[in-house]
């Protein structure tokens, strides 16, 4: 018997929305059609004329578990973003321990067991421990990275020399290398020289485009001259330059027909904000990359659309209010950002900025493909694939408030900007929001492990976990 009837709903189908029936069984989509006669299921939702999509794939969040959990947790970090319509997420390592051997694997594997309401993905963090990648691959990590080039949040960047030394082991074990392209040279080399300068904006002109597009060019050029160069995702790009120089190395690498080597993502602050904004967020609009011009914002959603960019991902990055109500050059980087992603992006659609065709492909279908979570089941919505669904009114415009968010930080730098929310969002066939609450038990979550994980001969997976670790 099906575990769930999903009726009354609409479906992309061919570029129109279409009423339509979803029919789900042991958490996975057993079908999607005009009407099933059938009169037998545990479970009916109404979706009274909701669109349904694929739930999203926010491959870049920083959860703060273990170590700054007054930031977030991963009980937070996770309703937080399944109340955006958010099923997976993938969490990078600079928590305090960063995820850099199998230590702190094992401890953050942990935490997020026992707290994460939706699946999740751990990523593997990369600094002086390059003996140790093959290790960590092994257990389970999803991907490396954020890999920093420069300095951000958890102090955890790397110099090229260590780069290519990283990039050459992750290549010969092929797996996905995510890097923060900052050149950390001229960020120090601006810091100095930009000392006295009290404006507004001097964190966008500290790392200004040139500070990106220098470490993408570097990152291409050290992988290309290891042994066996990795697969590269270049993380929250947010310069036309970064992206022109990834998509000419993409061209390069990719003859027709091939799979694209070298992918990147934009971040919804390098679409929705600019340097514009400052004077309303001060700090609150600190991140890294910094903000930019509102030119090259409008060129990144371009990009975007044109395919240019292949996925969304949030860098959902909580520091609190108090923390940042400090003077600039002092204040943490980092906005949050898993539980306003979708919405950002479905308003955009209303205001025909971007097609729903393509919101679908670049928060759950791309997203999928490159982090290797599609053989897992992820990223469609299609027969056999995980039933994580996301069901919104289209014409339901609200304002962004940071009292209705469910994460620990406490603003939002999207305050009073239009998000269309999710009317509710499916989890492997469960409703873990339903447009008013979180109905989802602490902890059903499930890890997601990479492609790397060691198994036995039969294929089962050995968790090389120590389950008595300290919390
Ligand atoms: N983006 C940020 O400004 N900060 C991130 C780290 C990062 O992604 O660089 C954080 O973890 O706070
Ligand atoms: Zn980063
Ligand atoms: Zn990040």
């Amino acid at each position: 018997m099906p575990d769930v009837l999903i009726q009354n709903a609409r479906v992309l189908e061919d570029g129109r929305l279409v009423p339509s029936e979803i029919l789900i069984e042991d958490g996975k989509i057993k079908g999607i059609a005009k009407e099933f006669r059938i009169s037998s299921y545990d479970e009916l939702i109404n979706a009274d004329k909701m669109v349904v999509i694929p739930a999203g794939i926010d491959g870049h969040v920083h959860f703060r578990d273990p170590g700054m959990t007054y930031k977030e947790d991963w009980y937070s970090g996770s309703c937080s973003a399944a109340a955006g319509g958010i099923a997976t997420v993938l969490e990078h390592p600079n928590t305090l321990p960063p995820v850099i051997d199998k230590s702190g694997l094992s401890l953050k594997l942990k935490h997020a067991k026992k707290k994460s309401v939706i699946d999740f993905g751990i990523n593997g963090g990369v600094t002086n421990n390059v003996d140790q990648l093959k290790e960590i691959w092994r257990l389970g990590i999803s991907v490396f990275g954020e890999i920093f080039m420069a300095e951000s949040t958890g102090g955890l960047n790397i110099s090229n020399d260590t780069l290519g030394d990283a990039l050459s082991k992750i290549g010969e074990v092929d797996a996905l290398a995510c890097i923060h392209a900052e050149d950390e040279a001229l960020r120090l080399e601006n810091e100095v020289l930009l000392k006295n300068d009290t404006g507004i904006d001097v964190h966008s002109r500290i790392r200004p485009n040139e500070c990106e597009e220098i470490a993408v060019r570097d990152c291409i050029k050290i992988n290309k001259d290891t042994a066996v160069p990795a697969r590269l995702h270049f993380c929250h790009t947010s310069t036309p330059e970064a992206v022109s120089l990834i998509a000419k190395a993409q061209k390069e690498l990719s003859p027709v027909g091939n799979a694209r080597k070298i992918t990147c993502e934009v971040a919804p602050h390098h679409l929705f904000l600019s340097t514009k904004d400052y004077n309303k967020l001060g700090t609150l609009g600190k991140m890294n990359p910094p903000l930019r011009s509102p030119e090259d914002a409008a060129y990144m959603i371009q990009a975007l659309n044109s395919g240019l960019i292949n996925a969304v991902a949030s860098d959902h990055a909580p520091h609190m209010h108090y923390e940042k109500d400090v003077p600039m050059r002092s204040a943490p980087s980092g906005v949050p950002g898993v539980e306003t992603l979708m919405p950002l992006m479905l308003a955009a659609v209303r205001k025909n900025l971007i097609s729903l065709e393509r919101v679908i492909q670049v928060t759950s279908r791309n997203p999928a493909h490159i982090f290797g979570l599609d053989r897992l089941g992820k990223g469609s919505m299609a027969e056999g694939y995980d039933a994580d669904l996301l069901l919104f009114d289209p014409k339901k415009t609200v304002p962004i408030k940071s009292k209705n968010l469910h994460t620990h930080c406490d603003w939002t730098p999207y305050e009073g900007m239009d998000g269309i929310f999710p009317g509710m969002t499916l989890s492997r066939g469960d409703v873990v929001w339903d447009g008013f609450q979180i109905i989802a038990k602490k902890g059903r979550g499930a890890f997601l492990p990479g492609a790397g994980l060691k198994t036995d001969e039969d294929g089962k997976m050995i968790l090389e976990y120590d389950e008595d670790d300290d919390e």
